[in-house]
Formats: structure tokens, sequence, C-alpha cells
């Protein structure tokens, strides 16, 4: 692997950096960052991890050969305007972005070029991400292999359809926060029930890996193991109880459904107004 540049510094750039370097998949001299005005983060990367930062984009695109776009979604118009004299179409777009499509990120680039869309999550910060990768058709499956490699430094990758990418960012990459919510009612209602904040914590978590550990190596399905810890006229029986007289459950189908959705409204109002430009040009 060559040069890889990062436009971007925020919280999933500096997961992937960490994952990369800490697994010694390219050194530190090889990978240059850049965001918009903050160079105290800049600083901090440069000093933790070794990587080059730079304002000047023509140095830190110049001879890149993956370019990674870890801005917001509703920054991308204006980051690639800026990126877009120094790209050229040997160069491979690795774009985090939630919603934003490839076709419009070619349309802002103004030219076909290869384009790899990931969804991590923000559990790379720890090598636990669940990553999606799909790719346009001009993406050798050299540099999807690459890629790939990229993102394993950070948890576990699968490769999807690009129409599939929406549901994989309601699912897992917005997935986090959910658990996290979860976590916070635990913990509530630990302390109204007598359990001190750092036990109930331990607890929380343990809890937590258990049962997604016994998810991921049983061979039974969530609702057998469910049912296994839930004895008739027992405490778990009790307790569920009150979550399906609330609709728990539908209320988490629909959080899913509904942030899926946001990402294609994200992505569909960027195309449409890319779509508008375009006409008003011909
Ligand atoms: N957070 C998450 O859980 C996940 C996020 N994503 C996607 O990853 C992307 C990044 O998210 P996240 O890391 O949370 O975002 P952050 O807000 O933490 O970071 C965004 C970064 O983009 C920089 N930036 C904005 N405009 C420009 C520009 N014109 N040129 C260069 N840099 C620019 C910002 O610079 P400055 O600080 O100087 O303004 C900042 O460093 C998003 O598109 C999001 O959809 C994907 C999966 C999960
Ligand atoms: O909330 C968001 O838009 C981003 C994408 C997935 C997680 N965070």
């Amino acid at each position: 692997m060559k040069k890889i540049a990062i436009i971007g510094a925020g919280s999933m750039a500096e997961a992937l950096i960490s994952g990369i370097i800490e697994k010694q998949l390219i050194i530190g001299d090889q990978i240059w960052v850049t965001n918009r005005s903050n160079q105290e983060k800049l600083n901090s990367l440069q000093h933790q991890y070794g990587v080059q930062t730079s304002y000047n984009l023509e140095q830190i695109l110049t001879g890149a050969t993956i370019v990674i776009l870890a801005m917001k979604p509703k920054d991308v118009a204006s980051a690639v305007e800026q990126i877009k004299p120094y790209l050229s179409a040997d160069m491979l777009i690795v774009s985090l972005l939630a919603g934003v499509s490839m076709n419009s990120i070619e349309m802002l680039a103004g030219m076909s070029i290869p384009i790899i869309r990931a969804m991590p999550n923000t559990s790379a910060a720890i090598g636990q991400s669940a990553t999606a990768l799909a790719a346009n058709s001009i993406v050798s499956d050299e540099q999807l292999a690459l890629i790939k490699t990229m993102f394993d430094t950070v948890g576990l990758t699968v490769n999807v359809k690009e129409k599939q990418l929406d549901a994989v960012t309601g699912l897992s990459g917005s997935g986090p926060a959910y658990i996290y919510y979860l976590i916070e009612a635990m913990e509530k209602s630990a302390a109204e029930i007598g359990l001190e904040g750092e036990l109930a914590q331990k607890l929380i978590v343990q809890t937590l890996i258990g049962a997604a550990g016994m998810v991921a190596k049983s061979t039974k399905p969530p609702k057998q193991l469910r049912k296994e810890v839930t004895s008739p006229g027992g405490t778990t029986e009790a307790g569920l109880k009150v979550l399906k007289e609330k609709q728990v459950q539908e209320a988490f189908i629909q959080c899913i459904k509904e942030a899926t959705a946001q990402s294609e409204r994200m992505g569909g109002a960027l195309a449409q107004a890319l779509e508008e430009e375009k006409l008003k040009l011909q």
C-alpha cells in the first residue's frame, strides 16, 4: 500500500488510522490527513500515530493511491469541490459517508473513478466495527481486497450491494447508539433498584458481552436463547411482559427502519440537487 489521503479527521477517520497503524498495515508517514480547520486535532493525530498532516491539498493528494472521504455528508459537495483539481481516475476513492451514492460522488468529482463505499461503526475505535463494503464496477478485485484488509484491521468486514448500504447504516452503522441507549436505561434502573454505578456497569457490560457471545457461538436462534432464560412464572417473564406491553420490539424495528429511511433521504437530497444542477448546465 502506498500513500493514503484522508479528507476529514473526525472520529471515524481516527478509528481507522488507529487500526491501520496498530496492525502495521502501513506506516504513519504514508498516511496524509487534513480537515477543514481544526489544527489542534491534526497535531494530536500527528503526535499519536505519526501521520502526516497538511492544509495543502496538492501535497495531501499528489501520489495518493487511496483517497478516503471522512467528512459529514453535508460537507461532501464543498470538500470534493476543493480536492477535485488533484483527483485522477487512477486513484481509488473510499467513502465513509452515510447515504451519499457512488453516482453522486462521481458527479461531484466530474469523472468516472473507482469508488468503494464503506459503512463502519464507531466500535472501530477498539477494533470491533461491523463494516460493510460496496464497490462500483470499475474497482478491481485487487483494490477491493486491499480495502477489505484495511477495514479488517478495525473489525469484521462484509461485502454488500450498494442498494443495501442504507439498511446497513440503519442497522449496524447507527447500531452502537441503540445499544448505548439500552445501557443508559439499564443504568438508570440499576440506580432505582439499589445497585450503585460501578457495580451495575460491570454487571450490565458483562451481560451484554455474554448475550452477544451466546448469539455468536450458539446454534440456537435468539428467540430460543431468550426462552431458556425465561422460567415460567419467574422474574424474566415478569420483566418481558412489560416490554411486550410497551411494544419495545416494535419500537426497535421502527427505529431501524427510520434510520434506514433517513440514510435514503440524505443521499436522495444530494442526488436530486446534483441532477438539477446538471440540467441547468445543459
Ligand atoms: N460517527 C459514526 O458513527 C459513523 C460515521 N460515518 C460516516 O463517517 C463520516 C465522518 O463521520 P464522523 O467521523 O463522525 O464526523 P466528524 O464530525 O467527527 O468529523 C468530520 C471531519 O470532516 C472534516 N471536514 C469537514 N469539511 C471538510 C472539508 N471541506 N475538507 C476537509 N475536511 C472537512 C471536519 O473538519 P473540522 O473538524 O476541521 O471541521 C472533521 O475533521 C460521516 O460521513 C458519517 O456519515 C459512518 C459510520 C459511522
Ligand atoms: O448518524 C449518522 O448519520 C452516522 C452514520 C451512521 C452512524 N452515524
